[in-house]
């Protein structure tokens, strides 16, 4: 389980997060809605123990991690996978080096072991055919699947997603989406998943917290979205757009 605890977080003068508050329950999957700019990839900085917060506790598994080492950090990290908005995969890597390349670095398996984790995470995310291509020759949403299915390779409890449909076409961004609802269903994974786009959150969030003007303003099951008066929240119910 991950808690952010009266979470408050400066850049320079400027407050991003004021006195933030979130739990994020192992096997569901929460999504952080706002607009551009509000703070949610900060808020998987925080998650991550890249950045520390002004203020307040960030609890995994009950480990306060604002007060751990870089190195003591490693092993709370490997219980999460990151799928960042622009994928970050290694463009002169194929897929299949792309998928094995952090369990090659990281862990002591054998050979045969990395195949066989690879493999599963190809068959996973529907790349059979190309596990020699390069990223540069697959689609937006091919490249999405590789990223997850990186993400994925260490078995992590928690996977996070920063705009996991960010730039994809329709197609593309509902079978992303049908594969993270699959995720908890298969391997039992929790999932945190940001974004400024509210369908994402109808379509596979058990549960929300909407991100506005530095503070939670909403933080409940996704369908009692409906039941908010806040007027922010009505707009977006309306416009399905969110401005700052
Ligand atoms: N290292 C930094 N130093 C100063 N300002 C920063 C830094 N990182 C982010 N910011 C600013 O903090 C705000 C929140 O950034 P963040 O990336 O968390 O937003 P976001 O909600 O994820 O939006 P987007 O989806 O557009 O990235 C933004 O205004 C951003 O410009």
């Amino acid at each position: 389980m991950i808690e952010l605890q009266n979470v408050s977080l400066r850049y320079g003068e400027r407050e991003i997060l004021d006195n933030v508050s979130l739990t994020i329950e192992d096997n569901k999957i929460k999504a952080v809605l706002g607009p551009s700019g509000v703070g949610k990839s900060t808020i998987l900085k925080l998650i991550l123990g890249l950045i520390k917060p002004n203020s307040g506790s960030i609890l995994i598994d009950g480990t306060d991690i604002t007060r751990l080492k870089e190195s003591q950090l490693y092993p709370i990290r490997r219980k999460m996978g990151i799928v960042f908005q622009g994928n970050a995969l290694f463009d002169s890597m194929t897929i299949s080096e792309n998928l094995g390349f952090f369990l090659r670095e990281n862990l002591n398996l054998n050979e045969e072991e990395t195949r066989r984790r690879v493999r599963e995470q190809v068959e996973f995310a529907g790349l059979e055919g190309y596990e020699d291509a390069l990223p540069e020759n697959l689609s937006g949403g091919m490249k999405k699947r590789v990223a997850i299915g990186r993400a994925l390779i260490f078995n992590p409890k928690m996977i996070l997603f920063d705009e996991p449909t960010a730039g994809l076409d329709p197609v593309s961004s509902k079978k992303i989406l049908s594969l993270i609802g699959e995720l908890r269903k298969k391997n039992d994974l929790g999932a945190v998943l940001v974004t400024h786009i509210i369908d994402d959150v109808f379509m596979v969030a058990d549960s929300v917290a909407v991100l506005y003007k530095g503070q939670i303003i909403f933080d409940d099951d996704t369908h009692k979205l409906h039941e908010s008066d806040h007027p922010f929240i009505r707009s977006i119910l309306s416009d399905k757009i969110l401005e700052q």
